[in-house]
């Protein structure tokens, strides 16, 4: 394959007005950091290709699996062969051993162990900790049933305490009561954390959790009363064995259930935790998790996408003028500059969330439990806005790269099928956007009661008959001000009408089911807010060149999300017909005006060609040669004539033939 760098590519990087590289140290802390994380990446890199790790897109589901397992090894030992301990660090040789490539032993440290840490006292701690920490005990985190999920009240798996025996009984009495979809649980882990109903003295006490062995330590196999697989084929995420386990009356020692918050004294006495919540604490620190997560696919989707369409050349614009990159066509600016802005916007988001979940976590350690309800909201509503806009977006990016974004080759559907469950897992986008609606409707009782909101709540405080006052130079603030208010009378309003029709005697539920659409919108415009009140503060501390190009990046973010939701801004008069018109010629003017930075602003994340895994999204821009490389390597191509042709095809077209014409075919027409 050539090594040249395809020229459009090169000037494409020689245009652009800024420095990337000052947006990768942005975005890797610092030149040091940078270098740091490519050193880690590199070495990754090449031992796992000279180990002879094969495309995942073309392995069967079996050897995905076992590829998957073999690479997260790789990733432990070589942690600990290089002494990482810096979390950045570890989620760098991430990134580069398993590139969207789901593995069966992810739940391990990131819902099993952590979990256990948030939940467990600290003797229990002392007991198990080490052992799960050198995988002895390799775990998942059992929540989900087959016949619930989302409303964990309604979790059916018992866990009854036997006062004589100090022991509890886990069991799954019904068929959708089988646990269902936990990660690595099919055939990977010997051990879980378990969410069960907790009974004690006849008393139904509500999900608690329970430290649980499945298989037998040393030979795997299942132990007595347990039964567990994999629970079939997927949408996607064929490396993890999602799995089912039924529990048939399987006995566990008192000291099982995880006692930090709540405990059951040996005689079956209950001892109530502080808040009933704070058992929900490993899904709070997932979900902070997930912005990260989804916000890197549409990093790597849109690089993907970006780099391609400044190669592909297509169609003239101007009559004999010769085929253009297709990146200048308006439309696909539009389509794709975007979906830059929400990766930047979703990358910033995630590390602000993930800042304030370690804020509020060491708080909650001193037990102070007052921002708790906002961490709650908060980190619902970023998982399911943000999880929303980078699926749309990855799916954006691909149907904007043509038939070449339908082939497994541009490394896109692979990137699609492990961004979409984000939005089911760790709680469904629509059930957590009601809860961070429900925090949204407390805080509006409490603007009408006039009891103080936390600061970032204050644009609750609607003013009525505001006027938007943004004109075509598009400020900051008048931007950020129409997403405060949006934000605000949505809320207000749908707060209104559930006390309206509250105060008619609908009950309080239904009140709530007949505004759940409005409720969705309220979370949405609240999340949408947050994100670009922070890439906005983000801008305003770069210099420079760079600055004045991630505020134009800005603009298009703050921009494009009013025109897209432009209903809201206008409903109530906030934003007139002549400010829409000049929204939407100012858009356009922003995508011209980003299009000299578009390759430069991509080529930012520094993402190694083999994290991308894409032949459309290569750094050298060598996209057909590596097309027609990966064409060459099918299956298919192996043998020049199949099997298949002798066994089914041939005989099929025989029978298709006229007896008597068939005798004077030869095998040349
Ligand atoms: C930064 C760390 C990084 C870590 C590493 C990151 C790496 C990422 C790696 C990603 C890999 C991901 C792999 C996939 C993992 C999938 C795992 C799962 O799906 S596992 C399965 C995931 N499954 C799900 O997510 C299930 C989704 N369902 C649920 O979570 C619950 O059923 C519910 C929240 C919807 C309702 O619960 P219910 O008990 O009926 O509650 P009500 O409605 O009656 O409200 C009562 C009060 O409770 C309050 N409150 C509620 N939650 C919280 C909270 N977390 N907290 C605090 N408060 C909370 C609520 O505000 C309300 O307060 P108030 O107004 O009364 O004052
Ligand atoms: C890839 C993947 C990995 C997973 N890993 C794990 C794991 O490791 N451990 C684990 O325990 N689970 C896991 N799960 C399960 C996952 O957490 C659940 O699927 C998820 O919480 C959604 O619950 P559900 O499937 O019951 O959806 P449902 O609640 O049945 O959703 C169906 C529909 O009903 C709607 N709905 C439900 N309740 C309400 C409501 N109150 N108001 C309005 N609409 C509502 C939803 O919005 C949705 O549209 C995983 C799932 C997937 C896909």
């Amino acid at each position: 394959m050539s090594t040249a760098v395809n020229p459009d590519l090169l000037q494409e990087r020689n245009r652009a007005t800024f420095d990337p590289s000052q947006l990768t140290y942005f975005l890797y802390d610092g030149a040091e950091k940078t270098k740091r994380k490519r050193y880690i990446q590199n070495l990754a890199i090449q031992e796992l290709s000279r180990m002879g790790m094969k495309q995942y897109a073309t392995l069967s589901r079996e050897e995905q699996y076992k590829q998957a397992l073999q690479k997260h090894a790789y990733y432990v030992q070589t942690q600990q062969r290089l002494g990482l301990t810096d979390p950045h660090e570890k989620e760098h040789l991430f990134q580069a051993v398993l590139p969207c490539e789901a593995s069966p032993l992810t739940l391990h440290k990131s819902a099993f162990v952590n979990t256990f840490a948030m939940l467990a006292s600290e003797e229990q701690k002392r007991k198990w900790l080490p052992l799960m920490k050198e995988f002895r005990m390799v775990g998942t985190y059992v929540q989900t049933e087959m016949g619930h999920g989302s409303f964990l009240r309604g979790l059916e798996t018992t866990a009854t305490y036997d006062p004589r025996t100090q022991e509890f009984v886990l069991h799954c009495p019904t068929i959708s009561s089988i646990k269902f979809w936990p990660g690595g649980l099919g055939k990977t882990s010997n051990s879980c954390v378990v969410m069960a109903q907790l009974i004690s003295n006849g008393q139904k006490l509500g999900m608690h959790s329970f430290l649980v062995q499945i298989r037998d330590l040393d030979t795997h196999q299942p132990l007595s009363g347990v039964t567990v697989g994999d629970i079939g084929n997927k949408f996607g995420y064929h490396g993890n064995d999602n799995g089912f386990l039924k529990l048939d009356n399987v006995r566990i020692p008192r000291e099982n259930m995880l006692m930090r918050h709540s405990q059951i004294l040996p005689d079956g006495t209950y001892v109530k935790p502080k808040n009933d919540r704070l058992m929900y604490g490993g899904m709070t620190s997932l979900r902070a998790g997930i912005v990260g997560v989804v916000s890197q696919r549409i990093s790597m989707a849109v690089t993907i996408a970006v780099r391609y369409s400044a190669v592909r050349r297509q169609s003239e614009i101007q009559p004999g003028g010769g085929e253009v990159q297709v990146l200048d066509f308006q439309t696909q600016q539009f389509r794709l500059f975007p979906q830059i802005a929400v990766a930047y916007a979703t990358t910033i988001a995630s590390r602000s969330i993930s800042d304030y979940y370690q804020r509020v976590s060491a708080q909650i350690e001193k037990g102070d439990l007052q921002e708790l309800p906002m961490l709650h909201a908060l980190s619902a509503g970023l998982k399911a806005y943000c999880g929303w806009i980078c699926m749309d977006g990855v799916e954006v990016c691909r149907l904007a790269c043509g038939g070449h974004g339908y082939s497994q080759a541009s490394g896109l559907p692979k990137i699609y099928v492990d961004t979409t469950p984000a939005c089911t897992y760790e709680g469904e986008n629509f059930v957590l956007m009601l809860q961070t609606a429900r925090y949204l409707i407390k805080c509006c009782r409490k603007v009408a009661e006039g009891e103080a909101l936390p600061e970032v709540m204050n644009f609750l405080k609607v003013n009525p008959g505001e006027k938007s006052r943004l004109d075509a130079q598009l400020f900051m603030p008048q931007l950020i001000q129409a997403y405060r208010h949006r934000a605000g009378r949505i809320a207000q309003e749908v707060s209104q009408k559930l006390q309206a029709a509250i105060s008619k005697g609908v009950n309080a539920g239904q009140a709530w089911n007949s505004n759940s659409v409005q409720l969705i919108n309220a979370g949405k415009a609240f999340s949408q807010l947050y994100l670009v009140q922070d890439f906005a503060q983000t801008v305003q501390s770069f210099g420079g060149k760079l600055r004045e190009v991630m505020e134009a990046l800005w603009r298009l973010f703050a921009v494009s999300g009013i025109l897209n939701a432009l209903g809201d801004f206008m409903l109530d008069g906030y934003i007139s017909s002549q400010q829409a018109a000049m929204l939407q010629q100012r858009l356009l003017d922003l995508l011209s005006e980003l299009r000299p930075n578009a390759v430069a602003l991509v080529d930012a994340f520094d993402f190694p060609d083999a994290v991308l895994d894409s032949a459309l999204g290569r750094w050298d821009g060598q996209v057909y040669e590596a097309l027609y490389d990966y064409s060459l390597r099918s299956k298919l191509n192996e043998k020049q004539v199949l099997d298949a042709y002798h066994k089914y095809q041939r005989p099929f077209m025989e029978s298709q033939w006229k007896q008597n014409k068939a005798a004077a075919l030869t095998s040349r027409l």
